[in-house]
């Protein structure tokens, strides 16, 4: 097929699962190489403050509002823990899932203990409920805090998923966040680039990281040297709490235009609202991302009743 996205198979994955690897990266990346997720992990990552709230839809309170976005909107797939997969799967067949395989609650602040996340399922497990559940499960996301004192559990746990990931042809997605007492601005340019080229040294397909924070207000500029140490290990952003469409449209489309980020993972500023300006807002979102659609392009998406 002309213009068939080229990808580039890591040697760690299995011969025989070469072929799958390359369609789930395809089906990933919408086949054009570009990521829009769709995150749907904060049921464990912030408990319920995600859920309820003055400027939060009412709808988001239950957890399957998350799957009516995702199965309605325009996504290349939809990352959550497995226990939800499980439980509304068979409801949402035709979704492209990214199960998360790790996760802690916000209970535990850092200056009481340095952020750990372990992994959960592990990969044979995984590769049971994919074959069981004919699920279409393209790959496997696993968050890092780089800087904890438990650093090196997490590393050892995703290096060694990542490698076991690629063996079954799925593609990995790393969520790295520097935290801890010894990481005093966890959104420094600098930083966030050491954390983007650590991910690569893991072996992960993409790293997913806050946008940093510039001390000359020009953070696409800044951003630029994290996209450039991740090297073959592509870059996507995390969406964050709430902003108002434009910003985070214009931003968006600065990280991928301007700093070369290949897309995005957003959870909040998207499940919050209610269910049809949601997956409108989805769309505006794969607009910018993976259809290289200008800013006002994708606010009339947003904004088209
Ligand atoms: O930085 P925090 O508070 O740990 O946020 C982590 C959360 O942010 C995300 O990375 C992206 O979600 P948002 O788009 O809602 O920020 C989630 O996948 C994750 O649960």
């Amino acid at each position: 097929m002309e213009n068939e996205l080229e990808v580039n198979i890591p040697l760690d994955v299995a011969p025989s699962a070469r072929e799958t690897y390359v369609d789930n990266y395809r089906t990933l990346t919408s086949d054009v190489g570009r990521v829009m997720l769709m995150a749907g992990d904060q049921k464990v990552e912030h408990l319920n403050d995600d859920f309820v709230g003055p400027d939060i839809s009412p709808e988001d309170g239950d957890p399957e509002h998350l799957f009516q976005v995702a199965a309605k909107a325009r996504i290349g797939a939809f990352a959550t823990h497995l226990g939800l997969i499980a439980r509304y799967g068979a409801d949402y067949p035709s979704l492209p899932y990214l199960v998360k395989l790790n996760g802690k609650t916000n209970l535990m602040k850092t200056d009481q203990r340095d952020p750990v996340s372990r992994q959960w399922h592990t990969l044979e497990q995984l590769a049971r409920f994919r074959d069981e559940s004919g699920l279409k499960i393209v790959g496997v996301g696993f968050t890092i805090y780089p800087g904890s004192q438990f650093e090196h559990e997490m590393l050892i746990e995703a290096t060694r998923l990542i490698f076991e990931a690629h063996q079954m042809g799925l593609v990995t997605i790393l969520w790295a966040y520097p935290r801890g007492k010894a990481v005093t601005n966890e959104l420094d340019p600098h930083l966030i680039a050491g954390v983007t080229g650590l991910a690569g040294s893991l072996g992960t397909d993409f790293v997913k990281v806050n946008y940093p924070h510039a001390q000359d207000g020009k953070p696409a500029e800044r951003f630029k040297e994290a996209v450039l140490a991740a090297g073959r290990t592509k870059v996507i952003c995390a969406g964050g709490k709430g902003t108002k469409a434009k910003k985070f449209l214009a931003r968006l489309h600065d990280q991928i235009h301007i700093s070369g980020a290949i897309g995005n993972a957003t959870g909040r500023n998207i499940h919050q609202l209610p269910l049809d300006e949601a997956v409108r807002f989805c769309n505006a979102i794969y607009a910018v991302s993976v259809e290289n659609r200008s800013v006002d392009e994708a606010l009339a998406i947003y904004q088209k009743k």
